[in-house]
Protein backbone atom coordinates (compact mmCIF):
# COMPACT_ATOMS: atom_id res chain seq x y z
CA UNK A 1 0.00 0.00 0.00
CA UNK A 2 1.73 3.30 -1.04
CA UNK A 3 2.46 5.73 2.35
CA UNK A 4 2.77 9.21 2.57
CA UNK A 5 4.88 10.79 5.20
CA UNK A 6 3.33 13.64 7.63
CA UNK A 7 5.47 16.50 9.01
CA UNK A 8 3.55 18.23 11.82
CA UNK A 9 5.38 20.72 13.04
CA UNK A 10 3.86 21.68 16.49
CA UNK A 11 4.55 24.51 18.76
CA UNK A 12 5.73 22.10 21.50
CA UNK A 13 6.90 19.43 19.62
CA UNK A 14 7.51 18.31 16.45
CA UNK A 15 6.01 14.96 14.65
CA UNK A 16 6.68 12.76 12.00
CA UNK A 17 3.38 10.26 10.93
CA UNK A 18 3.18 7.44 8.21
CA UNK A 19 0.35 7.74 6.86
CA UNK A 20 -1.11 4.77 4.43
CA UNK A 21 -3.34 5.56 1.36
CA UNK A 22 -6.26 3.83 3.10
CA UNK A 23 -5.75 6.28 6.18
CA UNK A 24 -4.19 4.58 8.99
CA UNK A 25 -1.07 5.71 10.81
CA UNK A 26 1.34 3.29 10.66
CA UNK A 27 4.17 4.79 12.88
CA UNK A 28 5.26 7.90 13.91
CA UNK A 29 7.76 9.63 15.70
CA UNK A 30 7.80 12.75 17.96
CA UNK A 31 9.85 15.40 19.96
CA UNK A 32 9.04 17.86 22.13
CA UNK A 33 12.15 21.30 21.87
CA UNK A 34 12.42 24.04 24.27
CA UNK A 35 10.02 27.10 24.24
CA UNK A 36 12.12 30.10 25.41
CA UNK A 37 10.50 33.27 27.11
CA UNK A 38 12.54 35.79 27.54
CA UNK A 39 10.46 38.86 28.46
CA UNK A 40 7.12 39.42 29.67
CA UNK A 41 4.93 38.12 27.00
CA UNK A 42 7.76 37.10 24.55
CA UNK A 43 7.98 33.56 23.27
CA UNK A 44 10.58 32.22 21.26
CA UNK A 45 11.61 29.30 19.15
CA UNK A 46 14.92 28.26 18.42
CA UNK A 47 14.73 27.27 14.82
CA UNK A 48 17.64 25.23 14.66
CA UNK A 49 15.62 22.86 17.43
CA UNK A 50 12.68 23.05 15.11
CA UNK A 51 14.91 21.73 12.43
CA UNK A 52 16.72 19.09 14.46
CA UNK A 53 13.93 17.80 15.83
CA UNK A 54 11.95 17.29 12.70
CA UNK A 55 14.58 15.83 11.03
CA UNK A 56 15.44 13.07 13.42
CA UNK A 57 11.84 12.37 13.73
CA UNK A 58 11.09 11.89 9.73
CA UNK A 59 14.58 10.17 9.68
CA UNK A 60 13.41 7.72 12.40
CA UNK A 61 9.90 7.07 10.35
CA UNK A 62 11.46 6.68 7.08
CA UNK A 63 14.46 4.06 8.67
CA UNK A 64 11.71 1.84 10.01
CA UNK A 65 9.35 1.83 6.83
CA UNK A 66 8.88 -0.80 4.48
CA UNK A 67 8.96 1.08 1.49
CA UNK A 68 9.98 4.73 0.46
CA UNK A 69 6.74 6.67 0.99
CA UNK A 70 5.20 8.35 -2.15
CA UNK A 71 5.01 11.88 -1.27
CA UNK A 72 5.53 14.38 1.72
CA UNK A 73 3.64 16.72 3.36
CA UNK A 74 4.29 19.60 5.78
CA UNK A 75 1.76 21.13 8.41
CA UNK A 76 2.87 24.04 10.63
CA UNK A 77 2.11 26.10 13.66
CA UNK A 78 1.25 29.34 11.71
CA UNK A 79 2.46 32.72 11.88
CA UNK A 80 5.31 32.12 13.86
CA UNK A 81 8.35 33.31 11.43
CA UNK A 82 11.96 32.61 10.47
CA UNK A 83 14.24 34.70 9.24
CA UNK A 84 17.67 33.20 7.57
CA UNK A 85 20.63 34.12 5.40
CA UNK A 86 19.68 32.90 1.64
CA UNK A 87 23.20 31.63 1.34
CA UNK A 88 24.15 29.83 4.33
CA UNK A 89 20.58 28.81 5.37
CA UNK A 90 21.12 29.70 9.02
CA UNK A 91 18.64 31.58 10.85
CA UNK A 92 19.69 35.07 11.57
CA UNK A 93 17.74 35.21 15.11
CA UNK A 94 15.32 33.56 17.47
CA UNK A 95 11.74 32.70 15.40
CA UNK A 96 9.12 34.74 16.97
CA UNK A 97 6.24 32.63 17.89
CA UNK A 98 2.96 33.37 17.41
CA UNK A 99 1.96 33.40 20.43
CA UNK A 100 4.52 36.30 21.16
CA UNK A 101 3.28 39.74 22.36
CA UNK A 102 6.43 41.79 21.61
CA UNK A 103 4.98 44.06 18.89
CA UNK A 104 1.48 45.23 21.10
CA UNK A 105 2.61 48.72 20.84
CA UNK A 106 3.42 48.68 17.43
CA UNK A 107 -0.09 46.57 16.83
CA UNK A 108 -1.64 50.06 18.96
CA UNK A 109 0.27 52.43 16.83
CA UNK A 110 -1.05 50.88 13.37
CA UNK A 111 -4.66 50.59 15.19
CA UNK A 112 -4.65 55.02 16.41
CA UNK A 113 -3.73 55.42 12.85
CA UNK A 114 -6.28 53.91 11.50
CA UNK A 115 -4.99 50.99 9.64
CA UNK A 116 -7.88 48.18 10.56
CA UNK A 117 -10.04 48.93 7.78
CA UNK A 118 -7.53 48.36 5.11
CA UNK A 119 -5.91 45.59 6.88
CA UNK A 120 -9.45 43.54 7.80
CA UNK A 121 -10.94 44.32 3.93
CA UNK A 122 -7.86 43.10 2.65
CA UNK A 123 -6.70 40.56 4.97
CA UNK A 124 -9.21 39.03 6.67
CA UNK A 125 -7.19 39.65 9.99
CA UNK A 126 -7.03 42.25 12.76
CA UNK A 127 -4.18 44.34 14.39
CA UNK A 128 -2.79 42.09 16.75
CA UNK A 129 1.00 40.65 17.57
CA UNK A 130 -0.56 37.36 16.35
CA UNK A 131 -0.25 37.60 12.93
CA UNK A 132 3.20 37.55 11.13
CA UNK A 133 3.95 40.87 9.69
CA UNK A 134 4.71 42.91 12.44
CA UNK A 135 6.96 40.12 14.43
CA UNK A 136 9.11 39.74 10.72
CA UNK A 137 9.48 43.77 10.52
CA UNK A 138 10.51 43.87 13.91
CA UNK A 139 13.38 40.86 13.76
CA UNK A 140 14.23 43.72 10.41
CA UNK A 141 14.73 45.95 12.80
CA UNK A 142 16.63 44.74 16.11
CA UNK A 143 18.73 42.28 14.37
CA UNK A 144 22.28 44.42 13.21
CA UNK A 145 22.19 44.71 9.36
CA UNK A 146 19.27 42.89 8.66
CA UNK A 147 17.12 45.53 7.10
CA UNK A 148 19.24 46.36 4.88
CA UNK A 149 20.22 42.50 4.02
CA UNK A 150 16.88 41.99 3.40
CA UNK A 151 16.67 44.89 0.96
CA UNK A 152 19.65 43.42 -0.84
CA UNK A 153 18.33 40.00 -1.43
CA UNK A 154 20.78 38.40 1.07
CA UNK A 155 17.69 37.11 3.78
CA UNK A 156 14.84 34.94 3.20
CA UNK A 157 11.94 35.11 5.36
CA UNK A 158 8.92 32.66 6.20
CA UNK A 159 6.63 30.73 8.33
CA UNK A 160 7.77 27.97 9.68
CA UNK A 161 6.91 25.65 7.11
CA UNK A 162 8.79 27.72 4.54
CA UNK A 163 11.89 27.80 6.38
CA UNK A 164 11.23 23.30 6.72
CA UNK A 165 10.73 23.53 2.78
CA UNK A 166 14.13 25.34 1.89
CA UNK A 167 16.27 22.75 4.31
CA UNK A 168 14.46 19.83 3.13
CA UNK A 169 15.03 20.98 -0.43
CA UNK A 170 18.90 21.88 -0.03
CA UNK A 171 17.90 26.09 -0.32
CA UNK A 172 16.64 25.06 -3.89
CA UNK A 173 12.54 26.18 -3.09
CA UNK A 174 11.23 29.17 -1.41
CA UNK A 175 7.73 28.82 -0.85
CA UNK A 176 4.75 28.62 1.27
CA UNK A 177 1.36 27.84 0.40
CA UNK A 178 -2.00 30.24 0.43
CA UNK A 179 -2.82 29.09 4.24
CA UNK A 180 -0.04 30.14 5.92
CA UNK A 181 0.44 32.96 3.49
CA UNK A 182 -3.23 34.23 4.66
CA UNK A 183 -1.85 34.49 8.69
CA UNK A 184 0.97 37.03 7.98
CA UNK A 185 -1.06 40.12 7.23
CA UNK A 186 0.47 40.46 4.14
CA UNK A 187 -1.15 38.60 1.88
CA UNK A 188 -4.50 39.72 -0.08
CA UNK A 189 -7.58 37.34 0.14
CA UNK A 190 -8.57 38.57 -2.81
CA UNK A 191 -5.67 38.83 -5.05
CA UNK A 192 -4.27 35.33 -3.08
CA UNK A 193 -0.66 37.45 -3.69
CA UNK A 194 1.31 39.46 -1.27
CA UNK A 195 0.31 42.76 -1.00
CA UNK A 196 1.81 45.63 -2.05
CA UNK A 197 0.27 48.22 0.04
CA UNK A 198 0.53 46.33 3.33
CA UNK A 199 3.80 45.23 2.62
CA UNK A 200 5.06 49.18 2.77
CA UNK A 201 2.62 49.55 5.64
CA UNK A 202 4.33 46.80 7.47
CA UNK A 203 7.73 47.91 6.39
CA UNK A 204 8.41 44.73 4.72
CA UNK A 205 10.57 43.75 1.61
CA UNK A 206 8.82 41.94 -0.88
CA UNK A 207 11.92 40.06 -1.70
CA UNK A 208 12.31 38.48 2.17
CA UNK A 209 9.15 36.91 1.12
CA UNK A 210 8.22 33.07 -0.62
CA UNK A 211 6.44 31.97 -3.86
CA UNK A 212 2.74 31.64 -2.90
CA UNK A 213 1.73 28.05 -4.30
CA UNK A 214 -1.77 25.99 -3.85
CA UNK A 215 -2.23 23.38 -1.17
CA UNK A 216 -1.48 20.46 -3.09
CA UNK A 217 1.18 21.65 -5.34
CA UNK A 218 4.68 20.86 -6.42
CA UNK A 219 6.94 22.20 -3.43
CA UNK A 220 10.51 20.47 -4.93
CA UNK A 221 12.02 17.02 -3.83
CA UNK A 222 14.10 16.71 -0.37
CA UNK A 223 17.25 16.21 -0.77
CA UNK A 224 19.32 13.07 0.21
CA UNK A 225 21.40 15.08 2.65
CA UNK A 226 18.50 16.20 4.43
CA UNK A 227 16.33 13.45 4.82
CA UNK A 228 18.49 10.05 2.97
CA UNK A 229 15.65 10.22 0.66
CA UNK A 230 14.21 12.18 -2.13
CA UNK A 231 10.84 12.23 -1.51
CA UNK A 232 8.42 14.94 -3.72
CA UNK A 233 7.07 17.45 -1.27
CA UNK A 234 3.22 17.60 -2.56
CA UNK A 235 1.59 19.14 0.17
CA UNK A 236 1.46 21.96 2.61
CA UNK A 237 -1.24 23.74 5.03
CA UNK A 238 -0.88 25.72 8.43
CA UNK A 239 -1.81 23.21 10.42
CA UNK A 240 -5.76 24.58 11.76
CA UNK A 241 -6.27 24.23 7.94
CA UNK A 242 -4.96 20.95 7.59
CA UNK A 243 -6.99 19.81 10.94
CA UNK A 244 -10.03 21.33 9.07
CA UNK A 245 -9.71 18.99 5.95
CA UNK A 246 -8.33 15.84 8.15
CA UNK A 247 -11.91 16.44 10.08
CA UNK A 248 -13.12 15.96 6.62
CA UNK A 249 -14.95 19.40 6.79
CA UNK A 250 -14.79 19.93 3.46
CA UNK A 251 -18.65 21.38 2.85
CA UNK A 252 -19.94 25.06 3.87
CA UNK A 253 -21.12 25.23 7.25
CA UNK A 254 -18.61 21.96 8.47
CA UNK A 255 -16.58 23.22 12.10
CA UNK A 256 -13.90 22.00 13.89
CA UNK A 257 -11.88 22.81 16.79
CA UNK A 258 -8.43 21.83 17.59
CA UNK A 259 -7.06 21.54 21.19
CA UNK A 260 -3.52 21.62 21.64
CA UNK A 261 -1.17 24.66 22.20
CA UNK A 262 -3.90 26.75 21.62
CA UNK A 263 -7.35 26.30 20.90
CA UNK A 264 -8.84 26.91 16.92
CA UNK A 265 -12.49 26.59 16.11
CA UNK A 266 -12.47 26.68 11.89
CA UNK A 267 -16.03 26.92 10.26
CA UNK A 268 -15.71 26.27 6.37
CA UNK A 269 -17.67 28.66 4.53
CA UNK A 270 -16.90 27.92 0.96
CA UNK A 271 -15.84 29.57 -2.05
CA UNK A 272 -16.01 33.38 -1.04
CA UNK A 273 -14.72 34.81 2.45
CA UNK A 274 -17.51 35.88 5.15
CA UNK A 275 -16.48 38.74 6.95
CA UNK A 276 -17.31 38.21 10.66
CA UNK A 277 -18.99 40.88 11.96
CA UNK A 278 -17.64 39.83 16.21
CA UNK A 279 -13.76 39.88 15.54
CA UNK A 280 -13.37 36.79 13.85
CA UNK A 281 -10.67 35.95 11.05
CA UNK A 282 -11.63 35.41 7.72
CA UNK A 283 -8.75 32.60 6.39
CA UNK A 284 -8.03 30.91 3.33
CA UNK A 285 -9.28 27.16 4.51
CA UNK A 286 -7.59 25.59 1.29
CA UNK A 287 -6.49 26.53 -1.95
CA UNK A 288 -6.55 23.58 -5.08
CA UNK A 289 -6.03 24.60 -8.30
CA UNK A 290 -5.65 28.14 -8.20
CA UNK A 291 -9.18 27.83 -6.36
CA UNK A 292 -8.98 29.29 -2.63
CA UNK A 293 -11.98 28.11 -0.39
CA UNK A 294 -12.01 30.29 3.28
CA UNK A 295 -13.40 29.21 6.75
CA UNK A 296 -14.10 31.96 9.65
CA UNK A 297 -11.31 31.17 12.06
CA UNK A 298 -11.78 32.20 15.99
CA UNK A 299 -8.34 31.81 17.31
CA UNK A 300 -7.45 31.20 21.37
CA UNK A 301 -4.05 31.41 22.46
CA UNK A 302 -3.83 29.25 25.60
CA UNK A 303 -5.41 25.63 25.84
CA UNK A 304 -3.39 22.80 26.43
CA UNK A 305 -0.55 25.91 27.37
CA UNK A 306 -2.47 26.39 30.60
CA UNK A 307 -2.17 22.36 31.27
CA UNK A 308 1.31 22.50 30.54
CA UNK A 309 1.78 25.80 32.85
CA UNK A 310 0.32 23.58 35.63
CA UNK A 311 2.67 20.83 34.73
CA UNK A 312 6.13 22.75 33.91
CA UNK A 313 5.20 26.52 35.83
CA UNK A 314 3.50 25.33 39.32
CA UNK A 315 5.04 21.55 38.90
CA UNK A 316 1.65 20.61 40.50
CA UNK A 317 1.66 17.91 37.57
CA UNK A 318 4.15 15.09 36.13
CA UNK A 319 1.87 14.41 32.94
CA UNK A 320 -0.95 16.66 31.08
CA UNK A 321 -2.82 13.63 31.15
CA UNK A 322 -3.16 13.57 35.19
CA UNK A 323 -5.22 16.69 34.53
CA UNK A 324 -8.29 13.90 33.43
CA UNK A 325 -7.98 12.10 37.25
CA UNK A 326 -7.46 15.68 39.24
CA UNK A 327 -10.03 17.48 37.57
CA UNK A 328 -12.74 14.31 38.23
CA UNK A 329 -11.76 14.82 42.01
CA UNK A 330 -12.37 18.72 42.37
CA UNK A 331 -14.58 19.72 44.82
CA UNK A 332 -18.03 19.94 43.64
CA UNK A 333 -18.65 22.91 45.13
CA UNK A 334 -15.32 24.88 43.94
CA UNK A 335 -15.96 28.08 42.26
CA UNK A 336 -12.33 28.80 41.07
CA UNK A 337 -11.94 30.69 37.37
CA UNK A 338 -8.66 30.71 35.32
CA UNK A 339 -8.61 32.94 32.82
CA UNK A 340 -5.39 31.96 30.93
CA UNK A 341 -4.50 34.98 29.53
CA UNK A 342 -0.72 34.26 29.53
CA UNK A 343 0.03 36.08 26.08
CA UNK A 344 -3.36 38.42 26.09
CA UNK A 345 -6.65 36.96 25.24
CA UNK A 346 -7.73 36.22 21.16
CA UNK A 347 -10.75 35.88 19.58
CA UNK A 348 -13.45 37.53 20.52
CA UNK A 349 -11.66 39.90 23.01
CA UNK A 350 -8.19 40.47 20.90
CA UNK A 351 -6.78 42.44 24.13
CA UNK A 352 -3.35 41.79 23.65
CA UNK A 353 -2.46 43.28 26.89
CA UNK A 354 -4.12 41.27 29.40
CA UNK A 355 -3.04 38.88 31.08
CA UNK A 356 -3.97 35.40 33.41
CA UNK A 357 -6.43 35.35 36.76
CA UNK A 358 -7.29 33.15 38.70
CA UNK A 359 -10.62 33.98 40.49
CA UNK A 360 -12.32 31.96 43.67
CA UNK A 361 -9.10 30.87 45.71
CA UNK A 362 -10.00 29.47 49.07
CA UNK A 363 -7.77 27.92 51.76
CA UNK A 364 -9.14 24.36 50.33
CA UNK A 365 -8.25 25.28 46.72
CA UNK A 366 -5.76 22.79 45.34
CA UNK A 367 -4.04 21.13 42.15
CA UNK A 368 -7.56 19.34 41.33
CA UNK A 369 -9.69 22.52 41.28
CA UNK A 370 -6.69 24.47 39.66
CA UNK A 371 -6.86 21.26 37.13
CA UNK A 372 -10.55 21.40 36.47
CA UNK A 373 -10.27 25.27 36.00
CA UNK A 374 -7.53 25.05 33.52
CA UNK A 375 -9.88 22.11 31.64
CA UNK A 376 -12.90 24.34 32.04
CA UNK A 377 -11.52 27.64 30.74
CA UNK A 378 -11.09 25.96 27.55
CA UNK A 379 -14.55 25.00 27.11
CA UNK A 380 -15.76 28.31 27.94
CA UNK A 381 -13.10 30.41 25.63
CA UNK A 382 -14.38 27.88 23.18
CA UNK A 383 -18.24 28.76 23.77
CA UNK A 384 -16.85 32.34 23.66
CA UNK A 385 -16.15 31.47 20.02
CA UNK A 386 -19.37 29.19 19.22
CA UNK A 387 -21.56 32.40 20.52
CA UNK A 388 -19.73 34.85 17.89
CA UNK A 389 -20.17 32.81 15.33
CA UNK A 390 -23.66 32.04 15.92
CA UNK A 391 -24.11 35.88 16.21
CA UNK A 392 -22.87 36.28 12.44
CA UNK A 393 -25.55 34.23 11.60
CA UNK A 394 -23.36 30.47 11.49
CA UNK A 395 -25.48 27.62 12.32
CA UNK A 396 -23.49 24.99 14.81
CA UNK A 397 -25.02 21.82 15.61
CA UNK A 398 -22.17 19.94 16.78
CA UNK A 399 -18.23 20.23 17.02
CA UNK A 400 -15.47 18.34 15.16
CA UNK A 401 -12.54 17.87 17.70
CA UNK A 402 -8.81 16.81 18.30
CA UNK A 403 -5.82 17.73 19.23
CA UNK A 404 -3.31 16.91 22.44
CA UNK A 405 -5.87 17.37 24.97
CA UNK A 406 -9.04 15.71 23.35
CA UNK A 407 -7.25 12.14 24.81
CA UNK A 408 -8.33 13.80 28.34
CA UNK A 409 -12.75 12.58 28.04
CA UNK A 410 -12.85 14.32 31.06
CA UNK A 411 -12.61 17.47 29.17
CA UNK A 412 -14.18 16.58 26.62
CA UNK A 413 -17.33 15.71 28.38
CA UNK A 414 -16.57 19.47 29.92
CA UNK A 415 -16.58 20.99 26.48
CA UNK A 416 -20.10 19.56 25.37
CA UNK A 417 -21.78 20.49 28.77
CA UNK A 418 -20.00 23.89 28.42
CA UNK A 419 -21.12 24.86 24.61
CA UNK A 420 -24.48 22.41 24.93
CA UNK A 421 -23.05 21.11 21.92
CA UNK A 422 -22.64 17.41 20.93
CA UNK A 423 -18.52 17.00 20.46
CA UNK A 424 -17.20 14.03 17.83
CA UNK A 425 -13.57 12.75 18.48
CA UNK A 426 -12.24 11.13 15.15
CA UNK A 427 -10.78 7.63 14.89
CA UNK A 428 -8.04 9.28 13.73
CA UNK A 429 -7.17 12.25 16.21
CA UNK A 430 -4.13 12.99 14.02
CA UNK A 431 -6.13 15.42 12.22
CA UNK A 432 -3.48 17.97 10.90
CA UNK A 433 -0.75 15.23 9.86
CA UNK A 434 -3.84 13.79 8.46
CA UNK A 435 -4.57 16.89 6.41
CA UNK A 436 -1.09 17.34 4.94
CA UNK A 437 -0.78 13.36 4.20
CA UNK A 438 -4.64 14.29 2.13
CA UNK A 439 -2.82 17.20 0.41
CA UNK A 440 0.07 15.56 -0.16
CA UNK A 441 -1.77 12.44 -1.67
CA UNK A 442 -4.06 14.54 -3.49
CA UNK A 443 -0.71 15.72 -5.54
CA UNK A 444 0.43 12.39 -6.28
CA UNK A 445 -2.17 10.81 -7.69
CA UNK A 446 -3.13 8.45 -4.26
CA UNK A 447 -6.41 10.20 -4.22
CA UNK A 448 -8.57 11.42 -7.57
CA UNK A 449 -9.75 14.31 -4.92
CA UNK A 450 -9.78 16.19 -1.67
CA UNK A 451 -13.33 14.65 -1.34
CA UNK A 452 -12.15 11.02 -1.47
CA UNK A 453 -9.78 11.22 1.20
CA UNK A 454 -12.08 12.84 3.54
CA UNK A 455 -14.49 9.61 2.98
CA UNK A 456 -11.84 7.94 5.27
CA UNK A 457 -13.18 9.83 8.13
CA UNK A 458 -15.00 8.04 11.04
CA UNK A 459 -15.97 9.14 14.20
CA UNK A 460 -14.70 7.30 17.23
CA UNK A 461 -17.07 8.35 20.39
CA UNK A 462 -19.42 11.30 20.83
CA UNK A 463 -20.19 13.22 23.52
CA UNK A 464 -23.35 14.74 24.38
CA UNK A 465 -24.19 17.53 26.51
CA UNK A 466 -25.27 16.55 30.36
CA UNK A 467 -25.98 19.73 32.29
CA UNK A 468 -29.17 21.24 32.75
CA UNK A 469 -29.23 24.65 30.83
CA UNK A 470 -29.68 26.44 34.47
CA UNK A 471 -26.44 25.32 35.75
CA UNK A 472 -25.08 25.79 32.15
CA UNK A 473 -25.64 29.46 32.80
CA UNK A 474 -24.51 30.01 35.94
CA UNK A 475 -20.96 28.47 35.01
CA UNK A 476 -21.18 30.16 31.51
CA UNK A 477 -21.99 33.67 34.23
CA UNK A 478 -19.06 33.47 36.44
CA UNK A 479 -16.41 32.87 33.03
CA UNK A 480 -18.04 35.79 32.14
CA UNK A 481 -17.50 37.83 34.84
CA UNK A 482 -14.03 36.56 35.22
CA UNK A 483 -13.12 38.01 31.76
CA UNK A 484 -14.33 41.19 32.31
CA UNK A 485 -12.65 41.64 35.60
CA UNK A 486 -9.10 40.60 33.07
CA UNK A 487 -9.58 43.12 30.57
CA UNK A 488 -6.96 45.54 30.17
CA UNK A 489 -7.94 47.25 26.77
N1 LIG B 1 -4.55 14.13 28.37
C1 LIG B 1 -4.40 15.45 28.31
N2 LIG B 1 -5.19 16.29 29.02
C2 LIG B 1 -5.06 17.64 28.94
N3 LIG B 1 -4.16 18.25 28.14
C3 LIG B 1 -3.35 17.49 27.41
C4 LIG B 1 -3.42 16.07 27.44
N4 LIG B 1 -2.47 15.58 26.60
C5 LIG B 1 -1.86 16.67 26.06
N5 LIG B 1 -2.37 17.81 26.56
C6 LIG B 1 -1.98 19.19 26.19
O1 LIG B 1 -2.07 19.28 24.78
C7 LIG B 1 -0.97 20.03 24.24
C8 LIG B 1 -0.28 19.19 23.19
O2 LIG B 1 -1.16 18.98 22.13
P1 LIG B 1 -0.62 19.04 20.62
O3 LIG B 1 -1.83 18.85 19.76
O4 LIG B 1 0.51 18.10 20.52
O5 LIG B 1 -0.11 20.54 20.62
P2 LIG B 1 0.85 21.42 19.65
O6 LIG B 1 0.54 20.98 18.24
O7 LIG B 1 0.43 22.81 19.96
O8 LIG B 1 2.28 21.19 20.03
C9 LIG B 1 -0.05 20.37 25.40
O9 LIG B 1 -0.22 21.74 25.70
C10 LIG B 1 -0.53 19.50 26.54
O10 LIG B 1 -0.44 20.20 27.77
O1 LIG C 1 0.79 24.32 17.49
P1 LIG C 1 -0.69 24.40 17.63
O2 LIG C 1 -1.36 23.11 17.25
O3 LIG C 1 -1.14 24.90 18.95
O4 LIG C 1 -1.21 25.47 16.54
C1 LIG C 1 -0.73 26.76 16.53
C2 LIG C 1 -1.50 27.61 15.53
O5 LIG C 1 -1.23 27.26 14.21
C3 LIG C 1 -1.22 29.07 15.74
O6 LIG C 1 -2.04 29.85 14.90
Amino acid sequence: MPTILALDQGTTSSRALLIGADGRVLDSAQEEFPQRYPRDGWVEHDPEAIWDSQVRTARAVLERAEETPAALGITNQRETVVVWDRKTGAPIAPAIVWQDRRTALECRRLREAGHDALIAERTGLLIDPYFSATKLAWLLDHTEGARARAEAGELAAGTIDSFLLWRLTGGAVHATDATNACRTSLFGLDAQDWDDELLDLFRVPRALLPDVRDCASDFGTTTREALGVGLPVGGIAGDQQAALIGQACLAPGMIKSTYGTGCFVVLNTGGSPVRSGHRLLTTVAYRLGGKPTFAVEGSIFVAGAAVQWLRDGLGVLDHAAETEALAAQAKADSRVVMVPAFTGLGAPHWDAEARGAIFGLTRDTGPAELARAALDAVAHQTDDLVAAMRADGGVIESLRIDGGMVANDWFCQDLSDVTGLPTERPVMTETTAMGAAMLAGVQAGLFASLDEAASLWRAEKRFEPKIAAHARKARRARWQDAVRRTLVS
